[in-house]
């Protein structure tokens, strides 16, 4: 059989209205039109091609991005495109680039702690491009210690005047991407001093080079950190290295919105939490998790279709051989991981509409809901990254040899999101914050007061810490109440041990140290039970298209259960399943991958496309 036919025959199962499913994965029908929209635009202009870059040397890589950004925002002013179209944009061309910085890190902080002058002052021309900034917060010393960074920002009242410097080696700002060659201005975090008093890290807008040839500016020591892991991947971005020599800018060039030093140099904290500081990696967070579903179902596309098409073993009287979508074990590797694009992509929704809803409430001084806020950000950004960064790796060895191939496009994937699992904090250092937060909330339970939101299962810990899950056949497991429960009663089990734990210690913190893994441990199994309850929820909607909410349920339970397989050991240890519940677990889960369906509408062009890149790729 051709690759034709093999497409055709898995499109003749494919029993669910593929249309309804694009819009369901999109959001709404109007951003799926956008994003088909868009990705023609990109697809058919040469400027924005990508199959020769993992064959560029650095320094064309690097003028390759250029050229795109530029030509990038040429389209966008020329077609007038709104901020969501820019965005996707962004997404099809593909490409860590300076303005991922500028408009993703530089702008949201400027305008999430600037005061209202501030803004008017420096967004206009942020926003024309007429400065680009960058966000330099990690030093050489520290990144996931924030409060132990040493550049430091002295006022100076004679001069109204911030002096800031970098008063050891590894003061030096190191990583910011857009830093290394590009941006004008960075916002920097820095120790503020004020009459000899450390006021602790706060951000400050400083120019870095001059606006009319480029050149660093005077006290400015700026560049390149150098060649990052794999080729082409995230090296078309310039990460930097940055070093002040007591450089002086205007006291209005601290941030002012949380904090505010005063003519005479008094700081002044407003009656904001100043935990606001870090409020532009609450956004980005949010902004990484929804951008996860899109890296795992490229790698998932990729590994389905060479699935379709590969056929080993099998072969019988000379008819073709086995597929190798359908061997089991292939089945149970992949399959999961379809799940999670679809249980990523809904959790990224919903926490979407968590982080707009915060930002109405900050608004309105109700600062309430921030921690639960930074909590869920900082709990999903983990999981979902190490979990897709995870699965692209998975998917390559699902590719067999071919995968191993540039022109796979699963290296690439794999070296420009791995170190997802790093920016924005480190994965395991947010566990940990999320295992603050559960803690908080075990220790304030006989309090009266009442959890809510995503903890509000933790009000029924009564209930969870002693209920005894009633599945007896396979097919109960089919009952999203059913899974539910189990889900919310490893996580309020865990969090609970843990919290008794603690108490075993002389003090918390050396508590915290100790139990670390327990902790990071209990934390998944709440982000893990968050991401089970919103697909739920969004089964629980209105979805229309013959077949696509039944597709849903079966991609539902097959990230549930197979959850629930990796993580078995937790699920029996904390007592909320038998082994023969868990093994019954897995039998439905067999059960389902033989019902997961899939559209594919162009596997013969992927096989074009890819014996094109071969030829590419081989032409050295
Ligand atoms: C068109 C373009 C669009 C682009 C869109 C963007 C796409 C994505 C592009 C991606 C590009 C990536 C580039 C990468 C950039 C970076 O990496 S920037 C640097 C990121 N750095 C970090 O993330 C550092 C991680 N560390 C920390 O966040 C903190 O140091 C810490 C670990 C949280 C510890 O904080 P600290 O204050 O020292 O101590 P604690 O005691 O733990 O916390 C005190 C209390 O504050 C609460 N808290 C902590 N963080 C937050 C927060 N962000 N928001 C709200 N609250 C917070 C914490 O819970 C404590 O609370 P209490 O217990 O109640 O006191
Ligand atoms: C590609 C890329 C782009 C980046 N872009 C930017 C940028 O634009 N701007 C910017 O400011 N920064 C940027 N960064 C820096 C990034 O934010 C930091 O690297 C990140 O926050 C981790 O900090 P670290 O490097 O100090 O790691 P470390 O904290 O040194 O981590 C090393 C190890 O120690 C462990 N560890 C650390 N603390 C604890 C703890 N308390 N408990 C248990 N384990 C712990 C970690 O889990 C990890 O295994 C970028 C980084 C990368 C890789």
């Amino acid at each position: 059989m051709e690759a034709l036919d093999y497409h055709a025959e898995e499109r003749r199962k494919a029993e669910f209205d593929v249309e309804e499913m694009k819009i369901v994965w999109a959001g709404s029908r109007q951003a799926y039109e956008i994003s088909d929209r868009v990705a023609r635009l990109v697809a058919s202009d040469p400027v924005f091609r990508k199959d020769n870059r993992t064959m560029l040397s650095r320094k064309d890589l690097f003028k390759d991005t250029l050229r795109k950004a530029a030509h990038a925002w040429k389209r966008i002013i020329e077609l007038r495109l709104s901020e969501e179209e820019a965005s996707k944009l962004r997404f099809f061309v593909d490409q860590p680039v300076f303005t991922d910085l500028h408009w993703g890190m530089f702008i949201p902080a400027i305008k999430g702690q600037g005061n209202e002058e501030q803004q008017q002052k420096w967004l206009p021309m942020a926003y024309k491009m007429q400065i680009i900034g960058c966000y330099a917060q990690t030093e050489l010393g520290h990144g996931s210690n924030v409060q132990g960074l040493e550049t430091t920002a002295t006022f100076d009242p004679e001069t109204d005047e911030f002096v800031i410097h970098s008063p050891t080696l590894t003061s030096s700002k190191w990583w910011p991407g857009g830093l290394g060659k590009v941006s004008t201005h960075a916002l920097i975090y820095a120790r503020l001093i004020t009459d000899g008093q450390d006021h602790g890290v706060h951000g400050f807008i400083v120019q870095l080079r001059s606006l009319d040839d480029h050149l660093p500016l005077p006290g400015i020591t700026v560049g390149d950190i150098g060649m990052k892991f794999g080729s082409g991947a995230y090296n078309s971005m310039d990460n930097g290295v940055l070093r002040f020599d007591h450089v002086r800018i205007l006291r209005d060039q601290m941030l002012m919105g949380v904090s505010q030093v005063t003519r005479e140099g008094k700081f002044m904290q407003s009656d904001v939490p100043r935990q606001l500081v870090y409020g532009t990696m609450v956004y980005v967070r949010q902004k990484i998790v929804a951008d996860a579903s899109c890296a795992l179902s490229r790698a998932v596309c990729i590994a389905t279709r060479y699935s379709v098409v590969r056929r080993q073993f099998g072969s019988h009287n000379g008819g073709p051989e086995t597929q190798v979508i359908d061997y089991k074990t292939q089945q149970s590797r992949l399959f999961p991981l379809l799940a999670s694009a679809y249980a990523f992509r809904f959790v990224g929704e919903w926490l979407k509409w968590l982080y707009t809803d915060v930002t109405q409430r900050l608004q309105a001084s109700d600062f309430s809901t921030l921690p639960e806020v930074h909590a869920c950000t900082a709990g999903l950004k983990s999981v979902t990254t190490s979990a897709t960064a995870d699965a692209i790796e998975e998917c390559r060895k699902l590719c067999g040899g071919h995968g191993y191939l540039s022109s796979s496009g699963l290296p690439e994937l794999f070296a420009v999101y791995v170190p997802a699992c790093t920016y924005e904090g480190d994965n395991v250092v947010l566990l940990l914050q999320v295992a603050r937060f559960l803690m908080k909330t075990v220790s304030q339970l006989g309090s009266g007061k009442k959890p809510v939101g995503t903890i509000a299962y933790m009000g029924r810990s009564e209930h969870l810490l002693q209920c005894r899950c009633e599945v007896e056949r396979a097919e109960d497991w089919l009952k999203p109440n059913v899974i539910l429960e189990a889900f919310e009663a490893r996580a309020a089990r865990m969090s609970v041990t843990c919290a008794k734990n603690l108490n075993n210690f002389a003090n918390q913190e050396e508590g915290f140290a100790q139990l670390a893994t327990d902790l990071a441990e209990a934390a998944v199994a709440h982000v893990q039970l968050i991401i089970v309850s919103k697909f739920i929820e969004k089964l629980q909607q209105d979805i229309p298209g013959k077949g696509v909410k039944r597709q849903l349920e079966i991609l539902f339970n097959v990230y549930a259960l197979s959850l629930l397989h990796k993580h078995l050991g937790d699920f029996v240890a904390s007592g909320c399943i038998t082994p023969k519940q868990g093994a019954l677990a897995n039998e439905q889960l067999r059960l389902l991958y033989s019902q997961v369906h899939f559209d594919n509408p162009s596997l013969l062009l992927y096989m074009v496309l890819l014996l094109e890149r071969l030829l590419q790729s081989t032409s050295f």
